[in-house]
């Protein structure tokens, strides 16, 4: 039922560790609305990222959104680490990143970058979509 979302150390410039709060707000009611949950993990090392990743099996976790970070070594890693979990998922940078290497993950949709903590937004809405729940939400109006 849930919706991980893992970010990486220094993935936001200025924004030492993990998202903004007003940023975590969006992703919470965001995903409430359409009866989901997303746990948010702030990692602080690329390990930290990879032993999130693995923790992700077999707990109901649904889609992922992760920043691999900067390291091409740890990167690789990570990116193997999510073709084994076998999950949909999305790669957000929050800069523009010129090495995608994700493209070789199994199941992964997208690659998100430029668009900084609101990218995790973004790939909210789209894994929301993917796992069907868009037109679900829209059966509700508020409103005229
Ligand atoms: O957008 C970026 C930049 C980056 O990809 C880099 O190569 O430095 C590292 C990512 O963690 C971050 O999200």
């Amino acid at each position: 039922m849930s919706i991980a979302i893992i970010t990486a150390p220094n993935g936001l410039v200025d924004q030492p560790a993990g998202l903004p709060r007003e940023v975590v707000s969006q992703l919470v009611e965001r995903a409430a609305q359409a009866g989901r949950t997303v746990a948010v993990r702030a990692c602080s090392s690329a390990t930290e990222v990879v032993d999130c990743l693995r923790q992700l099996n077999g707990n109901g976790t649904e889609f992922v959104l992760f920043d691999p970070g900067a390291h091409s070594l740890s990167r690789s890693a990570i990116g193997a680490c999510v073709s084994r979990l076998g999950k949909p998922s999305i790669e957000v940078h929050a800069g523009p990143c010129p090495a995608v290497e994700i493209s070789s993950v199994a199941d992964s949709i997208s690659v998100i970058d430029g668009y900084g903590a609101q990218g995790y937004v973004l790939g909210l809405s789209i894994a929301l979509e993917y796992l069907g729940d868009a037109e679900c939400e829209n059966r509700i109006h508020v409103g005229t």
